[in-house]
């Protein structure tokens, strides 16, 4: 069994102790020495050496690297259906943020939470068998408060109406707001929003100090669009930026930061404890109620979560106190057993709906078998009453001769027939039981019969009852009356012969003149032509069944179904892709060449102004007609600026025109794919018998695939100032990273809103202020004033 993993990252530090700690990646440990500076704390003949073991270190390295050695592995495993847990532990100022989230500014410096969005909308593309929605939560526990940070505003949703649940193993927060997120734009926005939320508080060790615990949590529910089945995987993917151990001298807090601290302290040390009896396996109680954080991470640690620790420290010689303590809350987690199980559930409706679609489907079946039968339309609905005393008096008929055959169409009348025989056998067995008691006691009152003629008998005292009648004055074996013969041989006969009967006597029965019949199946007997035709339709029909019983893996019925029948889509399919790559290369190479002709408006407007700062300087000429004179070589400068400028702005709107069609084309390649998915539903649904309601939705009706190209609306000219320096940025990006557009766009948003809501608080304090009437904000225009009634 595998255990928790366990990973260092140092914060960077021109100061850091080399000679006191000793990370050495090749045999993965961490060695921790004490010096003389710190012997005021060591205690005579303490140890003052420790060799940590770690899975993997990070001494200065950037947060890409982080990323793929800590989480990358983690987030392909829960979209896989596993439960994963990344969590941040170290004292104050190491840097748990920084891994975590990261600069929310600058894109290179993201963290962790971020990467992993990119990740999920990345792979979500690329799994395009599976239907997968995401959804996200951030909690904050501050102060042993829930807090909700998605919530607005978030300081309402303080612990008002979230309260942990803990369902079979599962837990949850009740009241948290998990929010459906579309793209990795719109889930950034989440987390910026969060991060806004945070309580933070200033100290000497980190000016931005967490003063909370908080959990980023990504809920992934994927169901697959080719197996229609109700069982679906529910996985969950919680990020956690613990707040940072302090010792309260050490980072010089007080009062609020203070109170906070110890309530930060206090729930660390429940989660050491939590850890500690984990780690134990004999241990059969952990507690983990005794705080909010160890309640909420009960599902979270080790068990079936692919859980990894980072262990953040600060490797200076004065913090080395807390690099040990970090290390060892490390290495009591490298003793957490983990055993991953992906969490997969079933739909109950879902259920039910295709159960209803199997009924559907079956009837449908039987409806053509009895075409194929020329039968005439039967009803397979359950009996009516009359129905039911019909054959009931058809089997006594058929009982006392007077009835040939029972007339049988389906599963519900032959259960009914048998019912009926039951019931007149059950009767009749009653009726000879009676009879022959009655008969028993009237002779023993005559005479018993001595356990001797018994014995000799060599019967039971029953079968004797049953089998026997009084010959003049002693009990033998003599013959029964024929009344009784008559109705004990069925009951004798099927008692012994219960276990006995094969196929092949009940086939040779069938076949006695007089005894009853069942119909002959319809392929049997009718002979020819028509025999073969039927047995060959319903072979196949079988071959189907069978086939619909064992359908291919989807993947490999996609692959089939690729080179056959969806050849021609998957073809379209690929040019389509084809397209798209080469535009977006296009816009790729313009935009390099737009980001060289930046800066070289760059150069030419510096030489200009240098030039006219020169001219100014020297004093300005002016021409007889009151115009300013430049030199030839000013002239030279701004004829390049002004050159320069227009082909940047030209280039800027054939950009502008290519990113168009690479969106389209884009938008042409999914819509593609999806056709390409749908179709295979429809096709996987016709050949392997699943219902078509079941296969994918057959959502997609645009008539052609193929990549048309969209009329493009004109472009704005070119801005100078904040909007040249943004639309620079998204070039920049665009060459470098697509991915950070999505990043900076929903940062901006976030800024947007924030302004958005400051402006409106302060407009309406002073309004209120001004005219003592509460005002409020309506949509997105600024706010307006209510008057509330009195
Ligand atoms: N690897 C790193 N590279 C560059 N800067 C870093 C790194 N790690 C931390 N920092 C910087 O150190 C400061 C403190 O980091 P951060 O806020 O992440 O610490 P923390 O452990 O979360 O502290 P707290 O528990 O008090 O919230 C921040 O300014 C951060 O930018």
């Amino acid at each position: 069994m595998s255990c928790v993993r366990v990973v260092l990252r140092t914060r960077p530090s021109p100061r850091f102790a080399e000679s006191q700690i000793d990370i050495n990646p090749t045999d993965k440990t961490v060695n921790i020495r004490l010096k003389e500076h710190n012997q005021k704390e060591i205690v005579n003949n303490q140890v003052t050496e420790w060799s940590f073991k770690v899975d993997g270190s990070l001494h200065n390295t950037n947060q890409e690297m982080v990323y793929r050695e800590t989480a990358r592995e983690v987030v392909s495993r829960t979209l896989d259906g596993y439960n994963g847990t990344i969590m941040c532990y170290g004292q104050t100022g190491a840097g748990k943020s920084y891994t975590m989230t990261g600069s929310t500014e600058n894109f290179s410096e993201r963290g962790i939470i971020p990467r992993v969005l990119e990740q999920v909308f990345h792979d979500i593309e690329e799994r395009v068998e599976q239907d997968i929605t995401v959804r996200v939560s951030y909690l904050e526990i501050y102060n042993e408060s829930l807090c909700d940070l998605c919530a607005m505003p978030a300081c309402q949703a303080i612990d008002k109406q979230l309260s942990i649940m803990d369902e079979r193993g599962m837990v949850s927060v009740k009241g948290l707001t998990c929010q459906l997120v579309s793209s990795q734009e719109e889930a950034l926005t989440k987390l910026f929003e969060g991060e806004m939320n945070r309580a933070v508080a200033c100290h000497t060790l980190n000016k931005k100090s967490s003063r909370s615990h908080c959990i980023f949590t990504l809920y992934i529910e994927s169901r697959s669009k080719t197996i229609t089945n109700s069982k679906y995987t529910m996985s969950k993917l919680n990020l956690v930026d613990l707040a940072g151990s302090e010792r309260l001298g050490k980072a010089t807090s007080e009062g609020q930061v203070e109170r906070e601290a110890t309530y930060i302290n206090k729930s660390l040390s429940f989660l050491e404890q939590a850890v500690i009896a984990l780690a134990d396996r004999r241990r059969e109680h952990v507690p983990f109620r005794q705080s909010k954080l160890t309640h909420v991470l009960k599902d979270a640690i080790g068990g079936n979560c692919n859980t990894v620790l980072i262990a953040n420290i600060i490797g200076e010689t004065e913090q080395i106190e807390e690099t040990l303590s970090t290390l060892r809350f490390a290495a009591r987690m490298a003793c957490v057993p983990v055993n991953p199980v992906p969490i997969e559930l079933h739909d109950p409706q879902r259920t039910v709906k295709d159960l209803e679609k199997e009924i559907r489907l079956l009837k449908n079946e039987l409806a053509m078998h009895d075409i194929l039968a020329n039968r005439k339309k039967v009803s397979y609905e359950p009996l009516l009453e009359h129905q039911v005393a019909e054959i009931q008096s058809q089997v006594r008929r058929y009982l006392d001769g007077s009835l040939n055959e029972i007339t049988l169409a389906n599963v519900r009348q032959i259960q009914e027939v048998f019912a009926q025989f039951k019931v007149i056998f059950l009767q009749q067995e009653e009726e000879v039981e009676a009879n022959l008691r009655q008969k028993f006691s009237l002779q023993e009152r005559r005479k018993g019969p001595s356990l001797d003629v018994i014995q000799k008998a060599g019967s039971t005292e029953n079968e004797v009852v049953l089998a026997g009648e009084l010959e003049r004055d002693g009990f033998g074996l003599g013959l029964a009356p024929t009344s009784s013969k008559l109705y004990l041989s069925p009951v004798v006969t099927a008692k012994k012969n219960r276990n006995k009967k094969t196929l092949k006597d009940s086939a040779s029965k069938r076949e006695r003149p007089g005894s009853p019949q069942l119909r002959e199946s319809p392929f049997v007997g009718e002979g020819g032509q028509r025999e073969h035709d039927v047995t060959s339709v319903a072979s196949e029909v079988s071959e189907q069944l069978n086939r619909s019983n064992t359908p291919p893996m989807p993947a490999v019925a996609f692959e089939a179904f690729k080179a056959e029948r969806g050849s021609e889509i998957n073809r379209i399919f690929k040019e389509n892709k084809l397209i798209y790559k080469e535009k977006q290369t296009k816009a790729i190479e313009l935009a390099k060449h737009i980001n060289t002709l930046k800066q070289e408006i760059d150069v030419a407007r510096e030489a200009l102004e240098a030039k006219t700062k020169k001219r100014q300087e020297q004093g300005e000429f002016m021409s007889s007609e009151g115009q300013m004179v430049i030199d030839e070589e000013e002239y030279c400068f701004l004829l390049r600026m002004r050159e320069l400028q227009s082909q940047y702005r030209l280039h800027y709107e054939e950009l502008r025109d290519i990113k168009a069609e690479v969106q389209w084309c884009q938008h042409q390649v999914n819509l593609c794919r999806q056709r390409l998915v749908s179709e295979f539903g429809t096709w996987y649904a016709e050949a392997y018998q699943v219902p078509s309601e079941n296969a994918p939705a057959n959502s997609i009706t645009t008539a052609s695939p193929v990549v048309a190209h969209p009329a493009v609306g004109k472009t704005q000219p070119l801005v100078e100032g904040e909007q040249e320096k943004l639309e620079r940025i998204h070039v920049e990006l665009m060459t470098e990273n697509p991915d950070a557009m999505a990043f900076y766009e929903a940062k901006a948003r976030i800024e947007r809103k924030h302004n958005y809501t400051k402006a409106a608080a302060q407009n309406q304090t002073k309004n209120m202020k001004e005219d003592n009437i509460p005002t409020c904000a309506v949509g997105n225009r600024l706010p307006k004033q209510i008057i509330v009634p009195h």
